[in-house]
């Protein structure tokens, strides 16, 4: 029986804990080849941000790419922080989340990470969609990753935080976009 050899990519992300995730969720799928670069991100919609981040890392690296960019949006707020919610998280932590919302008493968020794939320099990325609807309440949990710990997805009583990261990895934003991109994956060759 022969196997075919896993495709490779080069994932350009800062962030150690959503590459973490990217490869527990893709393994078997595909061989991730990480790149620590920070790349600039433009002021915009998500899918904005998304794609432009997609370009700039292809240009970097001269190569097929994908990188990823998560939004946080407040129900109350129309959407925002969305994709500038790691500013807010920065400067008022989780506790500073929640208290934006206290005006509007309506706790009800959703998680948004758009993963983009560009074959090289000038090719136009596509964009690969994943949410998920839940609230934001009082941090529970190591605060490991990001606003984990500030987030709890509809259906369960726990925080992402709190979770057993096998099963945040099954009904999270991110394997909801990473399914999607699999299967792309799945008919490139
Ligand atoms: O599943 C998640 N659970 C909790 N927090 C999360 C998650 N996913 C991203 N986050 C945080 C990281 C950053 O504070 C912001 C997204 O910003 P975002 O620009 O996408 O991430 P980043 O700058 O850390 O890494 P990158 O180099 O890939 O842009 O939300
Ligand atoms: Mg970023």
């Amino acid at each position: 029986m022969s196997t075919t050899p896993l495709r490779k990519l080069i994932f350009v992300t800062g962030n150690q804990n959503k590459l973490r995730e990217v490869q527990a969720i893709l393994k078997g799928v595909v061989e991730l080849e990480p790149r620590a670069i920070d790349l600039p991100e433009i002021q915009g919609e998500t899918h904005e941000v998304s794609a432009d981040k997609c370009r700039r890392a292809a240009e970097i690296v001269q190569a097929p790419v994908i990188t990823e960019d998560t939004s946080l949006c407040f129900n109350a707020m129309h959407g925002l922080p969305g994709p500038y919610i790691k500013w807010f998280l920065k400067k008022l932590g989780h506790q500073g989340l929640i208290q934006m919302l206290t005006g509007f008493d309506d706790y009800s968020a959703q998680a948004v990470c758009t993963f983009a794939y560009s074959a090289g320099p000038g090719s136009e990325p596509i964009l690969f969609e994943g949410k998920c609807d839940g609230s934001i309440v009082p941090a529970r949990g190591p605060p490991i990753f990001g606003w984990d710990a500030a987030f709890q997805p509809d259906g369960y009583d726990h925080t992402f935080a709190e979770m057993d990261p096998v099963l945040k990895n099954t009904i999270s934003h991110r394997s909801r976009a990473l399914a999607k991109l699999g299967a792309f994956l799945e008919t490139q060759n």
